[in-house]
């Protein structure tokens, strides 16, 4: 088997960081704030320190007046979601074909429409691997989800296999899939809907739960979706990194917790073994929201993201 060693070369970056403060992918609005929060912890002071090149991008806005209608199949802010995800995925293509790794700051995770969307087509080969790092697993469409929030659909709209299970805008052809179902894997999941985990086994997609990870530990399931995704030189690795998949206790000011998560260490290690690969060229960080608990919740969680961000690329020097 393959597997993925610790580098011990430092390697400058050229990186891209971009703020997507989108709250309509789901109704704690407070998460448009998440971009700010996350820029105050000074990460892009530190990534300079270390010795990356660093451009910040800065804010994709919301246009004004787009309706807030719902999809065909109960799709909350359908048209929102989807013409300001158009709108980012431009933006990050740009930072792409200046070949800098993107690194997105959500804003909710329907913002990986757009962040997954312009990384395919801002890279040379279009062609990505995905590894979902959250509690959930984002891949409900209109019909299957429980509650119409897009913040849990983002897979099932960049991916082949779904592609005539969604809903675009009337007339749009926008957005096209990103990838394939056998590049993607996930990691950290514990709260699934029923018709999510079918989607799951139907599709035989890659998935470690906790429940996985108690059982054969987290350096080894990593491995294993390393192995699987192969990542080379013509397929670059996409991480989109959900808050919550840390426990409550290490991130609290998120929207949607759920209990018995990964440590920090532990998300740490995920990201740095993706690091290590030196594929890694799309990060997202989502779903933190300030407004949530007290102020030291909100520090913790923004502290816990700056150290996510860190370890996604500078990791480990000398
Ligand atoms: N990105 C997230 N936090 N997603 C939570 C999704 C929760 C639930 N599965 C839903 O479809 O609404
Ligand atoms: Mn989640
Ligand atoms: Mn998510």
């Amino acid at each position: 088997m393959l597997r993925y060693g610790r580098s011990k070369i430092f390697q400058q970056f050229r990186i891209g960081v971009l703020g997507a403060p989108f709250n309509q992918g789901q109704t704690k609005l407070g998460v448009k704030d998440g971009p700010q929060t996350i820029r105050n912890t000074g990460f892009i002071k530190k990534l300079e320190e270390l010795g990356h090149d660093v451009v910040d991008a800065g804010d994709v806005q919301p246009d004004d007046g787009v309706d807030g209608e719902t999809g065909p199949s109960g799709e909350k802010n359908h048209r929102r979601v989807l013409t300001y995800n158009q709108k980012l995925s431009e933006a990050v293509r740009k930072i792409r074909e200046d070949h800098r790794m993107c690194i997105t700051l959500g804003g909710d995770h329907s913002i990986a429409i757009g962040s997954v969307s312009g990384h395919c087509i801002g890279t040379p080969h279009k062609q990505l691997i995905v590894l979902w790092v959250d509690a959930h697993a984002d891949i409900n469409t209109g019909r299957t989800s429980p509650t119409g929030n897009m913040h849990g659909m983002p897979i099932s709209f960049l991916v082949q296999e779904l592609k005539h299970k969604i809903n675009r805008l009337p007339g749009s052809e926008w957005p096209q899939p990103s990838f394939e179902v056998k590049h993607l894997a996930y990691i950290g999941l514990r709260d699934v809907d029923t018709l999510e985990q079918k989607y799951l086994d139907d599709m035989g997609i890659l998935h470690f739960g906790m429940r996985d990870l108690d059982k054969i530990g987290l350096s080894e399931a990593v491995a294993r979706c390393l192995d699987h995704l192969q990542p080379t030189e013509s397929r670059s690795l996409h991480v989109s990194f959900d808050i919550d998949v840390l426990d409550p206790f290490e991130a609290p000011s998120t929207g949607t917790p759920v209990r018995g998560g990964l440590s920090l260490r532990e998300g740490l290690s995920i990201v740095e073994e993706a690091r290590n690969t030196g594929r890694l060229r799309g990060f997202d960080l989502v779903e933190v929201n300030p407004t949530l608990g007290t102020v030291k919740d909100a520090a913790l969680t923004a502290e816990a993201a700056k150290a996510i961000i860190l370890s996604a690329t500078a990791g480990v020097r000398g």
